[in-house]
């Protein structure tokens, strides 16, 4: 298993960390485009291999592509962060073009590989992959939901006063802070509807915070998050790699799925090692459906900047 991370700022080093930990991939490269620092990371990290136990290889790039041939996954991580103060949409312009030209080469060198785009607006940058590469749907996947849906389990083990591992819960929807949709009706503490042990109102602020949880970080750290986000990924290369059959909510390719068409956006599917085995279609009561409906428009519009 090679995996492929273009980008080696603070979430894809972040991102190879973590799959070096968990040790199921044989190959891990790393690719930046600054002179050096794909390959200084990827030295220091491997110098924790004897320290953290593990046997992946872990090498870097400077922007040399054909380092990338053969891989089964890659991760695009590559383009600017947000600063304090800004939306994730206002970095269409600077990462369009990155993540478009990062595709393409990519692709060039693996091209029965299966995508995952982590950079922002991450939505769209996943739907321009889907029309500037050619690769087939299950093979494109928008990781954002993951990452939401781990900060709304913490959230809500907050509220609940309980550990975290008690909980589960998901978060659908665009990776932005107005469009996403925390799925409290749905969300549990041992199997029991955690509206069993929290007000309406209580939830209610559980759902603001997970929405704006990258938003919160990005104004504590400077820069947004990196560790939660590395882990996130890392958790879907692990179901694709080892064909886990594993439900993640990502952004993928919707063709009438939850009545939306042309547009990528989060919804519940099964990872393995095909990428997308299959989107998982939820009930969703009424309210849901309008959440829904309105966050897809977000994006479609964010999806209107991109010069096609
Ligand atoms: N989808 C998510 O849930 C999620 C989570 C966290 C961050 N992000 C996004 O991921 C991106 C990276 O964030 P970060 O904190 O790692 O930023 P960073 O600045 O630390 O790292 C980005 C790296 O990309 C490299 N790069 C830029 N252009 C490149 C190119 N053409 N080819 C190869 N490398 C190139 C830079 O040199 C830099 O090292 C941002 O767009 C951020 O918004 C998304
Ligand atoms: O908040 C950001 O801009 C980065 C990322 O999308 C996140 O949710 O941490």
């Amino acid at each position: 298993m090679k995996v492929t991370i273009v980008g080696a700022g603070a979430v894809g080093a972040s991102c190879a960390e973590y799959i070096a930990i968990k040790d199921f991939a044989s190959e891990i490269v790393l690719l930046d485009i600054k002179e050096g620092v794909a390959e200084g990371k990827a030295m220091d990290l491997m110098q924790t291999a004897t320290l953290n136990g593990f046997d992946s290889k872990i090498t870097g790039s400077t922007n040399d592509y054909s380092k990338t041939a053969g891989s089964d996954v890659v991760v695009i991580t590559s383009g600017i962060p947000r600063k304090p103060g800004m939306t994730r949409e206002e970095l269409i312009g600077i990462n369009a073009g990155i993540v478009k030209d990062v595709s393409s080469k990519l692709i060039q060198h693996s091209p029965d590989t299966v995508m995952i785009v982590v950079s922002n607006p991450m939505d769209t940058m996943t739907y321009l992959v889907h029309k500037t590469t050619g690769l087939s749907k299950n093979k494109i996947i928008g990781m954002g939901g993951a990452l939401d849906s781990a900060r709304f389990k913490f959230r809500l083990s907050e509220a609940l006063e309980c550990a975290a591992s008690d909980v589960d819960g998901m978060v659908i929807g665009g990776h932005s802070d107005t469009g996403m949709v925390p799925l409290t009706r749905m969300a549990t503490r041992n199997s029991i509807p955690v509206s069993a042990f929290l007000s309406k109102e209580r939830l209610e602020q559980v759902s603001e915070d997970t929405k704006v949880g990258g938003a919160t970080l990005t104004k504590l750290l400077g820069t947004s998050a990196w560790y939660a986000p590395g882990a996130a990924v890392s958790s879907l290369v692990h179901a694709i790699a080892c064909d886990q059959q594993k439900m993640f909510p990502c952004s993928v390719l919707l063709e009438g799925e939850y009545g939306l068409n042309d547009i990528c956006i989060g919804v519940p599917v099964i990872l393995g090692k095909n990428g997308i085995e299959s989107i998982v279609e939820i009930e969703l009561n009424d309210a849901e459906k309008a959440k829904i409906k309105e966050s897809a428009e977000g994006v479609k519009k964010t999806n209107d900047l991109l010069k096609l």
